[in-house]
């Protein structure tokens, strides 16, 4: 089975330097594996293109050094070239991220293949709506938020008017039981937040900060991942 095929967002870890209190990013990538977080994406706003590349090489290395390779998967944000570059390289990585003034899904599929992950948002005023509508035959997963304000990414959740729009949990329970395809919910997100989003019904969680800024990265991981998988646990065993 592909990567793609195997594809789990429930503990997803989005990380680059500029968010690991001057840290090593691979470590705290290893942080997050040895907790058992599920995705990795790499993500930087700040990183040329060939020290993304680095950090794509390092992130594929420890995530073969904990023997995940087929089951954890790697991404990179925005930067189809950069991936490409990396394969051409021999790099291990299994997809990309994108937003709707990125590359496009249709180009990022025909450039990275059918067994890759395309990962994408939607512009927050037409975000109920898209999740609809949209063609998402090339696409793996919705990512969605904030469900806070984030200073990662000041940007995010900004209306056609300037105005700040979080999402409650409410309105991530609409978004997954609308959504065609699995949602990842980010923005803000800690360890207070994790059982609330489990029974929203979304497919999981994305942070930066809560584990890349945590004083103990590998304890805040842990946390969220036992948080998570306690909540989808008390979920299945209230069904009965
Ligand atoms: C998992 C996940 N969800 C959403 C985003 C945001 O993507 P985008 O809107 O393209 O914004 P930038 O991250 O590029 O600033 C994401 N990166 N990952
Ligand atoms: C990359 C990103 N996208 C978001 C969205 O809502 O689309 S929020 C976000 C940043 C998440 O970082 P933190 O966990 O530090 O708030
Ligand atoms: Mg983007």
């Amino acid at each position: 089975m592909s990567i793609r095929e195997k594809l789990d967002i429930s503990a997803y870890l989005v990380v680059g330097p500029e968010n690991t209190a001057g840290r090593p990013v691979v470590t705290i990538i290893n942080d997050a594996l040895e907790a058992g977080f599920t995705c990795v994406q790499i993500r930087s706003k700040v990183a040329s293109a060939r020290e993304l590349i680095e950090l794509t090489r390092q992130a594929s290395e420890v995530i073969a050094q904990a023997g995940k390779s087929d089951d954890v998967a790697l991404l990179v944000d925005d930067r189809l070239d950069v991936i490409l570059a990396a394969r051409k390289q021999g790099i291990k990585v299994d997809g990309i991220h994108v937003g709707q003034s990125d590359i496009p899904v249709e180009v990022c599929r025909e450039y990275l293949g059918e067994d890759s992950i395309v990962g994408l948002s939607a512009r927050t005023y037409e975000l109920f709506e898209y999740i609809q509508t949209a063609d998402v035959t090339q696409v793996d997963y919705f990512g969605a938020g904030p469900l806070h304000e984030t200073q990662t990414k000041p940007d995010c959740g900004l209306d056609r008017d300037g105005k700040m729009v979080t999402r409650s949990f409410a309105d991530i329970s609409k978004l997954a039981e609308l959504s065609p395809i699995p949602v990842v919910v980010g923005g803000g997100v800690k360890l207070v937040d994790i059982p609330p989003l489990a029974q929203t019904g979304v497919h999981g969680f994305f942070v930066v900060t809560a584990v890349s800024e945590a004083d103990n990265p590998k304890l805040a991981a842990t946390d969220l991942v036992k948080a998570w998988k306690l909540s989808k646990h008390k979920e299945t065993t209230e069904k009965w």
